[in-house]
């Protein structure tokens, strides 16, 4: 065993190492959250924005970076997170998703005898008396597991229906890894709490819950199989979908066998036209199946990354004229929609696709998206002007308009969600991420495609299951006005994310000037006396933690000289 804070360790973790890698995560957060707080808030309150946003993208990148080989040393659940970022394709700069995008393929492998201990451990035979062979290279090293080929017994192969499998098996130690990394995480989330620019948006430790929750569905590989089961049942109308078959004899809860599914990636376009298959028409596919997941059956796989789907070219066209299948793998992290979400999200969609402007923002509130305390007039006047304006034209020639008026128009609306209060309801955030990574993937395998199109059926159909006086509005109008549904996402996805960064810098000039003099007075006094130690702290470590001492006097200093000497920077006006 190389590094003892490694993630790769052969044997639970020792109290030691438990605490030197619980230490290091939360050492990595401080700092740059530290560099976030002082860019991003304290440099634009000295009128420096500009330094702020010159360096943003490097300094951004250069958290990705650092975090990447953090996740790569520690592995865990930080790959986790990681992949969790890395998969927002459309939302964060593509600079910071490209660093991070390393961590699906890169996560080092265990050693083979390691692999095979656990899983003999787990079955109570050796491999050999279980299987008819099993590939010692490993087909992929993930994140919690390691995937090996193999090959059943003639008699199982029989049974089941196929002879390749795919053996999944838990890395030695992930449990207590996996410990630490939650309790190093949810402190993380603690302090995000505390940071009144995040906690106005989102609930840290709600979402750091729901991550965590299922974190620890994921590693139990019985949940894993009864969630394919349960997918395969919600499609066992639809012949367009597959699901690989599970062999329950040979699985535990850290090893888990399935069939073996591999064929060609949904991105992977070459190789789809090689075999006639047509790209646009597999997007549509892919979406149209990803929406019945989240708006009909409520039960959606959360992990729709390109390595997830594969397309299976069939040798002819099957009774129901398909050339090709859906073949989805990796059911660890599946999404719930409660009946009550659910519904919620269809009065949505089917307010947008009947331009009601109220309905829409009743829709939202249903959600729980918009906090009950929202005063949504303004937010209602502009969805109705939306619809007004660009309601009764199709998206081909939205792309027609002025983009001048457009782009006034977007930058309006986006001031008066800015403003709104919003919250993320529990059970949202992975249907966000279901569909941010859903139109992502489209996105790749066609260009052209545009989440708006493949939703428009998605209303007749939901308008079918609600019913109501929507569909004369529907059928008159026709369904046009969903791009900006499409588009609110997007929108909350960007505020998690930026939330996750810790780059949330909206400010309230009204409650800034409501607050007193004496409050002001108190509020520098505190600071005052809060940086006074750490600028102390930092002269007193640098003799022998330079690096740290540095960071400390620097983070210190100017909001030290601010607290102590505002009132005369007030005085002259802000620096230049
Ligand atoms: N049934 C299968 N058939 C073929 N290949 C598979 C199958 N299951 C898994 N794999 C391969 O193993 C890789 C990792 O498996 P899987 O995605 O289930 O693991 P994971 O730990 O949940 O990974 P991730 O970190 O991507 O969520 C897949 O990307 C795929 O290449």
């Amino acid at each position: 065993m190389g590094n003892p804070e490694a993630g790769i360790a052969s044997e639970p973790l020792s109290a030691r190492a438990a605490r030197a890698r619980y230490r290091r995560i939360l050492r990595f957060a401080a700092l740059h959250l530290a560099s976030l707080w002082w860019f991003e808030l304290v440099l634009p309150r000295f009128g420096l924005n500009s330094i702020a946003n010159k360096t943003r993208t490097k300094r951004l990148q250069r958290i990705a970076r650092s975090f990447q080989k953090l996740a790569l040393d520690l592995s865990g659940l930080l790959i986790k997170l990681g992949q969790f970022m890395s998969t927002r394709l459309d939302i964060l700069p593509a600079e910071i998703t490209k660093e991070l995008e390393g961590l699906q393929d890169e996560v080092p492998a265990v050693d083979f005898a390691l692999i095979r201990a656990m899983a003999e451990s787990e079955l109570g035979l050796p491999l050999e008396q279980v299987f008819a062979s099993v590939e010692s290279t490993p087909l992929a090293a993930a994140s919690l597991g390691q995937v090996h080929r193999a090959v059943l017994s003639d008699g199982e192969a029989a049974e089941l229906g196929f002879a390749n499998v795919v053996l999944k098996i838990q890395r030695p130690g992930i449990d207590g890894i996996v410990k630490v990394d939650l309790s190093a995480l949810r402190r993380v989330a603690g302090w995000l709490s505390r940071i009144r620019l995040v906690n106005r948006r989102a609930d840290a430790p709600a979402l750091m819950d729901e991550f965590a929750a299922t974190c620890l569905e994921e590693i139990d590989y019985l949940n894993e199989a009864a969630n394919a089961e349960r997918f395969a049942e919600n499609f066992a109308d639809n012949p367009r979908v597959r699901v690989p078959g599970v062999v329950w004899e040979q699985s535990t809860r850290r090893v888990l066998v399935q069939e073996d599914v591999t064929n060609i990636k949904i991105t992977d376009l070459d190789a789809l036209r090689a075999v006639g298959i047509d790209p646009a028409q597999v997007a549509d596919e892919f979406a149209a199946i990803m929406f019945d997941q989240v708006f009909i059956h409520g039960f959606f796989h959360a992990d729709p990354h390109p390595g997830n789907i594969f397309i299976q070219p069939l040798e002819k066209e099957d009774e129901f004229g398909q050339t090709w299948r859906m073949t989805f793998i990796d059911f660890g992290m599946m999404g719930e929609v409660p009946s009550s979400l659910g519904k919620a999200l269809r009065t949505t969609v089917i307010a947008a696709a009947s331009r009601d402007g109220a309905g829409m923002v009743d829709g939202m509130r249903e959600i729980g998206v918009l906090m009950p305390s929202a005063d949504t007039v303004e937010l209602e006047r502009a969805l109705t002007k939306v619809f007004d304006r660009f309601g009764g034209i199709s998206f081909v020639e939205l792309q027609t308009i002025d983009p001048r008026e457009f782009k006034a128009f977007v930058n309006e609306f986006s001031d008066i969600v800015r403003a709104l209060p919003f919250q993320f309801p529990e059970n949202f955030l992975l249907v966000i991420r279901a569909i941010s990574l859903t139109s992502g993937v489209c996105s790749s395998v066609n260009p052209q495609f545009n989440i708006w199109n493949a939703i428009e059926p998605y209303s007749a159909k939901l308008i079918k299951t609600e019913g109501g006086n929507v569909i004369e509005a529907f059928l008159r109008d026709g369904l046009t006005s969903l791009s900006l549904l499409a588009r609110l996402p997007k929108r909350v996805d960007s505020l998690i994310t930026r939330a996750e960064l810790g780059q949330l810098t909206l400010r309230n000039p009204e409650l800034e000037k409501r607050t007193s003099s004496l409050a002001r007075a108190v509020r520098r006094v505190i600071s005052a006396v809060l940086f006074g130690v750490f600028f102390i702290s930092g002269l007193l470590m640098f003799p022998t933690e330079q690096d740290l001492g540095t960071v400390l006097l620097v983070i210190s200093g100017v909001p030290l000289l601010h607290a102590l000497f505002a009132d005369v920077i007030a005085r002259r006006g802000p620096l230049p």
